[in-house]
């Protein structure tokens, strides 16, 4: 178990300063984070919400790298966050000198938040990963430090389907092929190895948000579907759940790919299962790059097994647009550049402005709510953990964030802590190892809180406290 952290900064959660005044600056909103528009934001300005100040807005220093969307920027600036904003990734580097500073860092697919990073970033509260994948973060280290991650699980998934049907069709008919040789200036009019897509059969592997997005569209487009999936899941319209990945590759005259990144899907589509594919069928992968052994699929299309592929990630993605796709980054790049009917884009499945502003508005929120009121609720690793907020008519409270591990005892000491004051309500909840617990104190003084405080952080159970007020 990692040993916990002293956030360095002080006016966030190694210290408070207490002010019974409670308009100390508009934008120090405790509950209702303006211009956001979300439910949660709307309940909260419905009642009365009391302007607290859990600390300076503008202590609070984000990072947002990989051109997260305005929206998302928009709310944390409206916070009075200090907001850096990036288009591209950073190099490992320049990411550790970076974060080292940060309270809330923004990423996407690309940023890496491995251990060794995470290990610098002593200031952390909170990432939010504007995407679905949570991959690129270590998330069970990042729970031991008391830091929580956020995502925006579905708000892309319609974006991804719409691609992939679109891909469909573009690889039954050959068209980027065609488009490539009408660039070039030659003319081409070719039927053979041309299909529809009618009454074909779609094999969709890993039926969560996005492949049962895509059994709909793909019926409606008069293809049989059938998926695999580890676990059991109810069949939308007529398609048809099979038992294993073998007998889907065996049936599947397209075959795409929407499982997590996971040790188990690495490589899950290799020799092997290309050898079991139909002759002449197709494969997609948008989900991650990991997912697909990229040499075998060159094999597989270059012996006629595999008709046409559209591949969306890769396992090494470059930093930013602009920057090259080559040999350098993955070693079969040219080779792959070089096979027929295979369609090559740049991890785009989630870029249409409606998923990139829904995943702003979704992730910015959560982010907004987890620093001003200490609520969990979406958190990838973290439990969830929600709590009414404070009201208007309820003033000198402090709301108690305490982040621990989960051993017996804890509760206990907590409460002898907590135990001289009037502890209107109360929250705990455990994930593996990580409790989380919220506790609004009433009729508190600064003397009190600071007190609460260093009690709680001399716990040897203690990861991370936080008092807002
Ligand atoms: N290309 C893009 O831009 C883009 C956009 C969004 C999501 N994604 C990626 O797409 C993938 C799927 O996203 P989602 O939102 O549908 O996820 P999801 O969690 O809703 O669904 C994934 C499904 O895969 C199943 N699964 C997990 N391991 C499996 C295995 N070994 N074999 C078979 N099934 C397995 C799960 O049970 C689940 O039903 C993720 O990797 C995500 O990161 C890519
Ligand atoms: O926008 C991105 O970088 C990631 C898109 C997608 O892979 C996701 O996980 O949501």
């Amino acid at each position: 178990m990692a040993a916990p952290r002293n956030i360095q900064n002080s006016s966030l959660g190694a210290q408070v300063s207490y002010s019974p005044n409670l308009s100390v600056s508009p934008t120090a909103t405790f509950h209702s984070p303006p211009a956001s528009g979300s439910f949660m934001a709307s309940l909260a300005q419905r009642a009365a919400a009391k302007q607290l100040k859990p600390f300076n807005t503008e202590d609070i220093k984000i990072l947002l790298l990989e051109n997260v969307n305005q929206t998302g920027i928009d709310i944390l600036k409206n916070q009075g966050y200090q907001v850096e904003f990036q288009k591209a990734s950073l190099p490992e580097d320049q990411l550790i000198e970076k974060i080292r500073d940060v309270h809330v860092i923004g990423i996407r697919s690309k940023t890496k938040l491995t251990e060794k990073v995470l290990r610098e970033a002593k200031n952390l509260l909170v990432i939010g990963c504007f995407c679905i994948g949570t991959n690129q973060v270590d998330l069970e280290y990042a729970a031991k430090q008391g830091i929580a991650v956020f995502n925006s699980p579905f708000a892309n998934s319609r974006s991804v389907a719409e691609l992939v049907i679109a891909e469909i069709i573009t690889l039954a008919r050959q068209l980027g092929d065609r488009s490539n040789e009408m660039h070039r200036g030659t003319w081409n009019k070719v039927s053979a190895k041309c299909w529809e897509v009618r009454g074909k059969t779609l094999g969709i592997v890993g039926y969560g948000h996005i492949g049962s997005q895509l059994s709909v569209l793909a019926e409606a487009m008069g293809m049989s579907v059938i998926y695999y999936d580890v676990v059991s899941l109810m069949a939308i319209g007529t398609a048809r759940q099979v038992p294993t990945l073998e007998a889907l590759l065996q049936e599947a005259d397209f075959v795409s790919l929407h499982v997590p990144e996971t040790p188990e899907t690495k490589n899950m589509v290799s020799n092997k299962q290309f050898e079991q594919m139909k002759n002449g069928s197709y494969l997609i992968n948008a989900s991650r790059g990991t997912v697909v052994d990229i040499p075998a699929l060159v094999k597989a299309m270059r012996a006629g097994k595999v008709a046409g592929a559209a591949l969306d990630v890769y396992p090494n993605e470059p930093a930013g647009n602009g920057d090259y796709f080559t040999s350098d980054l993955n070693h079969w790049a040219e080779e792959l550049r070089t096979l027929n009917n295979i369609i090559l884009t740049p991890h785009i499945g989630g870029s249409t402005e409606e998923a990139q502003r829904a995943i702003g508005v979704e992730v910015a929120d959560a982010l907004v709510r987890y620093i001003n009121q200490g609520t969990t609720l979406g958190s990838v690793n973290l439990p969830e953990v929600n709590m009414r907020s404070l009201t208007l008519d309820e003033p000198n409270h402090a709301r108690i964030i305490y982040i621990h591990r989960n051993v017996p005892g804890v509760l206990r000491r907590v409460n002898e802590v907590l135990g001289d004051h009037n502890v209107d309500k109360q929250i705990s909840d455990s994930k593996g190892d990580i409790a989380y617990l919220l506790a609004d104190v009433s009729d508190v003084k600064p003397d009190d809180i600071k007190e609460i405080r260093d009690n709680l952080e001399a716990l040897s159970s203690r990861i991370l406290t936080r008092v807002l007020y």
